[in-house]
């Protein structure tokens, strides 16, 4: 064939962009594909792969679209954190003559990938997974608003966590950290298809988060069970409305700089390099205007988490429910007037960084209020310390250092000392670890029972914890004294001997938490296994305080035969209080959105643009672009959306929970 022929098929992908020359990638590429077929024979060998499709693939549920969320979060937390866990090895051991074993084209791949992976397809699957999954429940709703684009907002977060895999194995990743900051994003710097892997693996899973945004906000303020007032809805509820407007509000910001740096990368535009009238500033500000909100997107849901976990486990209704409303819609503000808190050091000067250094400052406020009225709530509650409220515990006590870090580098002249520091790497790991993860954990645990009718094992869930919080603590303290020593990220060799003691202490805690990743996949495994000793029939393991307790665990497809009506804050307390009884008689039939398969065919044709665009497979682009647009117009025509469950089966259903319930009260 001729080489003409070559490049128009193929475009910039030859042989060489396979790593065949680099034996750790090749392993890795070995034993993900053995594991890959291994999974797949399973899969056909188990006869798996229809009930795959049918229940969990191409459902609308909003229930199994949150628990697929969780596992894709669950993944690649694997991905990231071995990425991780190689900065560490490389990091202890890379000392003088010891170079280490990644050279530094490599180490930058690592770092950028554990960045992107972490915060892209970690931890936005884990928040939009717990949002999805309990937010409809708690309203008393059936399922949200869109239920297709729920499941088409999945599979577009898929399709980025694939782009990115991909560049693992063909190619390579982006060499330019988690934000990609221009010029070094632009061709003169990496001309190579690194940062291409970045923005498409962004903007097509950015697609789904900008959806399931709407999603969300359109179901909390439409879907509410009657008597439920904004200021009767559960806080969880509350929190997942704030951050979903956030999303909305920050990530169109993310999806237009991106554009921009792809119009500069592959039509010649100079948006963001100062040659040809473009500015770099304005990559630095965009990209912040979005990434400022974004770590509050990640913790705001986690802040509901808690304060449900607070409330249930200390018995008590949440302290200040009005105040913690409040303050989750003061740092929803604040949240968009503190971006520049991250480039203090690019010349603004003392004004401006006065203006951003305060605003940043304030936010502790409403935050602090938070954490006081968690202590309250629990202040002369009947505590319980399930695993729910032990990771609970375990953030207020971590997150406030980091929040207090925050605070430091929110003083301009202390950053200036501090800025791309170890401290900073230390300041977010602090927060996001001990707030986001911690949270996730503490949901998992939580919400688990509802999800499955079991709880999750407690002994492996305590190895689990300990593990997670002390290893932890030996993690990133000694990255706290390195940054105060003046060590700068992303660094992937050091001479100064005397600091080596600290990066072995991190790399010690950092083989700690993947003990606590191990245990955790256990704890889950021998609560599949052992889920007849830790069955839960009453649906409300916890007693719980919020509407999504009072229906079975699982929940049916319909979540609750009757719209529930509402008449206190903590509606299903108030319903056991008042010995409300479930209504067994005069149900009707129910109306479903029915499953398709269309989210994972245009999530595929998705991935096959982005590849072919980070490879300039030109005709394959303009073939799948037309494909995604061909199915989308084809699924407006799809008349055949709904179904009904008939009323006899609604009342089968419902009298076989009363059954089981009958059984358990006697069994009690
Ligand atoms: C979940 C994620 C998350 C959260 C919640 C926060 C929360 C905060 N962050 Fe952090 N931050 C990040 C993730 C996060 N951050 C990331 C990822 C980066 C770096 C990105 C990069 O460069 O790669 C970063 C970087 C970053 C910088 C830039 C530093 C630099 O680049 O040089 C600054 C500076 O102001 C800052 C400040 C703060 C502050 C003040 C808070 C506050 O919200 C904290 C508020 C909480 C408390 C203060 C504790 C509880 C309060 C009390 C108990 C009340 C009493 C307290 C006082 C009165 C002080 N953060
Ligand atoms: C689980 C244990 C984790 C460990 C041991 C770990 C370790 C590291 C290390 C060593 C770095 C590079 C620091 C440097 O620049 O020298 C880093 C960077 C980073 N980590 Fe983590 N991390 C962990 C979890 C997380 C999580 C859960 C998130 C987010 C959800 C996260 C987000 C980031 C980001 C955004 C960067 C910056 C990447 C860049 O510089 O571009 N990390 N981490
Ligand atoms: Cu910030």
């Amino acid at each position: 064939m001729s080489d003409t022929l070559l490049k128009t098929i193929f475009g910039r992908l030859t042989l060489e962009s396979f790593p065949i020359h680099e034996p750790i990638i090749l392993g890795t590429f070995i034993a993900v594909m053995l594991g890959g077929i291994a999974l797949v024979g399973a899969i056909t060998y188990f006869k798996l792969w229809k009930w795959l499709w049918t229940e969990w693939f191409t459902s609308v549920d909003h229930k199994k679209v949150g628990i697929m969320y969780m596992v894709l979060g669950t993944v690649m937390l694997l991905r990231g954190f071995s990425d991780a866990i190689m900065m560490r090895a490389q990091q202890a051991m890379a000392f003088g003559a010891n170079e280490g074993y990644l050279n530094a084209h490599h180490y930058d791949q690592v770092f950028t990938a554990h960045g992107v992976i972490m915060i892209f397809f970690v931890a936005m699957p884990f928040v939009t997974g717990i949002m999805n999954y309990v937010v409809p429940l708690q309203i008393g709703a059936r399922d949200v608003s869109f239920p297709f684009l729920n499941n088409f907002s999945f599979w577009m977060t898929a399709a980025g966590a694939v782009i990115v895999m991909a560049s693992l194995f063909v190619g390579e990743f982006a060499r330019t950290g988690w934000l990609a900051m221009a010029p070094l994003s632009g061709l003169d710097y990496s001309p190579d298809v690194g940062v291409d892997y970045y923005v498409w693996a962004l903007q097509i899973a950015g697609v789904g988060t900008l959806l399931s945004g709407v999603n969300l906000i359109a179901t909390i303020v439409k879907m509410r069970a009657p008597g439920m007032t904004m200021f009767k809805m559960p806080i969880f509820t509350w929190s997942a409305l704030v951050t979903n407007v956030l999303i909305v509000a920050a990530f169109p910001v993310l999806t237009a700089v991106l554009a921009m740096l792809s119009l500069d990368r592959y039509v010649g535009t100079h948006f963001f390099t100062n040659t040809g009238g473009g500015n770099p500033m304005m990559y630095v500000n965009m990209i912040w205007i979005w990434g400022h909100p974004e770590v509050y997107i990640l913790i705001l849901p986690l802040f509901g988490v808690f304060s449900e976990v607070t409330s249930t486990f200390s018995g008590k209704r949440l302290f200040g429910y009005t105040s913690m409303v409040y303050a989750l819609l003061v740092i929803c503000i604040l949240a968009y007037l503190v971006w520049l808190h991250h480039f203090f050091t690019m010349g603004s000067g003392a004004s401006v960084n006065s203006f951003f250094g305060i605003t940043t400052m304030i936010i502790s406020i409403p935050t602090g209020a938070k954490i006081f009225n968690w202590l309250f709530t629990m202040y002369k509650g009947r505590i319980r310390f399930e695993l729910p409220m032990m990771w609970t515990v375990a953030f207020m006590l971590t997150f406030v250092v980091g929040g207090m870090t925050g605070v430091l580098l929110a003083v301009p002249p202390a950053d200036f000392q501090l800025h791309n520091s170890l401290f900073l790497v230390a300041h977010f790991h602090n927060v996001i670890i001990g707030g986001v993860l911690f949270g996730a954990f503490a949901a998992i645990n939580y919400w688990f029972p509802k999800a499955f009718g079991f709880k999750l094992d407690p002994w492996w869930g305590k190895v689990s914890f300990w593990s997670w919080v002390v290893g932890f603590w030996v993690a990133f303290m000694p990255l706290y004294v390195l940054g105060l020593m003046g060590v700068t990220r992303r660094l992937r060799h050091f001479d100064d001997p005397s600091l080596q003691i600290w990066f072995i202490i991190a790399a010690v805690g950092a083989a700690m938490i993947a003990v606590g990743i191990a245990a955790f996949l256990i704890q889950i495994y021998v609560s599949f296994r052992d889920r007849e000793r830790l069955r839960d029939w009453t649906g409300d393991p916890w007693d719980g305080r919020s509407l999504e307790w009072a229906t079975s665990s699982p929940p049916p497809a319909y979540n609750f035969a009757f719209t529930p009506v509402i008449h206190d804050l903590d509606a299903y307390y108030d319903m056991k209080s008042r010995n409300a009884e479930r209504p067994l008689t005069g149900f009707r039939d129910i109306h479903m959105p029915k499953n398709t398969g269309t989210g994972v065919v245009l999530a595929g044709l998705s991935v096959a643009f982005g590849l072919s665009m980070i490879w300039y497979m030109w005709w394959l682009s303009a073939l799948s672009f037309a494909g995604i647009l061909a199915v989308s117009i084809f699924h407006t025509f799809n008349y055949d959306r709904d179904f009904h469950i008939h009323a006899d089966e609604v009342e089968r259903t419902e009298e076989e929970r009363t059954r089981i319930l009958a059984n358990a009260a006697a069994g009690a």
